[in-house]
């Protein structure tokens, strides 16, 4: 059964299609007529912690019926064809599931017979595979032994074992420090530019998602918040951020240029001042090109030096600011009403 989807990916393609899927347990709604398409390439899935993601990917995986709604993974109805969806997609669960007294290889071995690999094919690609994703005499040893970041890999090697066109990671970087997060963002990204397979991957860290993912869709209370490429997400800004130095005459430098600034017309916020040092940079918007020159006139007028003047770009995390409270209020409504 083929549902007509708007495709507003990248390339064109659409690998996962939902229309108005939603997911009702007795106390809370996971999903709520969420209505999305995925093209190929990295994408990320990102929500706060209850925000509907694992339910999705089980939706998607067909391992759990949804309420209401339809969705297609690779052109396959999840509804009915679980079993070839599983084929060619890779599943990396979110929580450890490894058993802890078989090694790395006897456990991917096995989940590449379970996948249907013949013995010989099974023992070659899982040794391909863990050398990807960067175990190498460890692999021969107990799992129970490893570290999280060593799990973290043997997770994501089952994955791929049977060469799917499509993996699905469920908050891969969970549990693992700065360094080894940086390592697993990396080999998520190769796993698309070595080897063409389209990853979906969640994340509660909205930062990490800008720098490894092509297209992000963005989940808040099981509701669609916004989808849309990254680029898109983290575009410029009319927004001006200036920074200049204080001097005898002028001690507070970002005051006296505020005041002059505002003297001239110009528009100036208030910056955020629970940033760390957000109290020496100006925000103004800018009007066009001669914002530019009224700031550097007023900055050479006072004789303060011009640290920096750019176009902000915005952050992922913008995404959430508008729309927190009123998601917390329907996600109270959610519980309370026992949807
Ligand atoms: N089997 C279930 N029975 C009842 N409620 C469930 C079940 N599975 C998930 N939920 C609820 O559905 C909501 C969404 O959960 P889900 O696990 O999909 O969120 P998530 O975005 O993956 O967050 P996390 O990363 O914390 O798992 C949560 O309120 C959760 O408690």
């Amino acid at each position: 059964m083929i549902f007509v989807a708007c495709v507003t990916n990248f390339e064109g393609v659409t690998v996962i299609a939902t229309e108005s899927l939603s997911k009702r347990f007795p106390r809370v709604t996971a999903l709520d007529r969420l209505s999305v398409d995925v093209g190929p390439g990295v994408t990320g899935l990102v929500g706060a912690n209850g925000a509907g993601k694992s339910t999705l990917i089980k939706i998607l995986l067909g391992l759990s019926p949804a309420s209401e709604g339809r969705a297609e993974v690779l052109g396959l109805d999840v509804a009915s064809k679980g079993a070839a969806i599983r084929e060619r997609v890779g599943y990396m669960p979110e929580h450890d599931c490894l058993p802890p007294d078989v090694s790395a290889t006897e456990f991917v071995v096995h989940m590449a017979r379970m996948s249907g690999l013949p013995p010989t094919a099974a023992r070659e690609r899982t040794a391909d595979t863990l050398r990807h994703v960067g175990l190498y005499e460890e692999r021969y040893r107990p799992i129970g032994g490893y570290s999280t970041g060593m799990k973290q890999r043997v997770k994501l090697a089952q994955a791929l074992v049977h060469d799917p066109q499509l993996v699905f990671l469920d908050e891969p970087t969970n549990g693992l420090d700065p360094v080894g997060r940086d390592e697993m963002l990396g080999l998520i990204r190769r796993i698309h530019t070595d080897f063409g397979i389209s990853v979906l991957v969640t994340s509660h860290l909205l930062g990490e998602l800008e720098r490894t993912c092509d297209h992000v869709v963005v989940v808040d209370g099981g509701k669609l918040l916004r989808s849309s490429s990254t680029t898109d997400f983290t575009q410029t800004t009319t927004t001006l951020a200036i920074e200049v130095t204080d001097t005898d005459a002028h001690p507070d430098g970002t005051r006296a240029v505020r005041e002059a600034l505002r003297a001239r017309g110009v528009e100036v916020l208030d910056a955020n001042s629970a940033l760390p040092g957000a109290g020496h940079v100006l925000l103004l918007t800018a009007q066009g090109e001669e914002t530019y020159d009224v700031v550097r006139d007023a900055v050479a007028e006072l004789g303060l030096g011009l640290v920096r003047m750019e176009q902000r770009r915005h952050h992922i995390s913008e995404v959430f600011t508008d729309s927190d409270a009123e998601n917390d209020q329907q996600r109270k409504e959610a519980v309370g009403h026992g949807s």
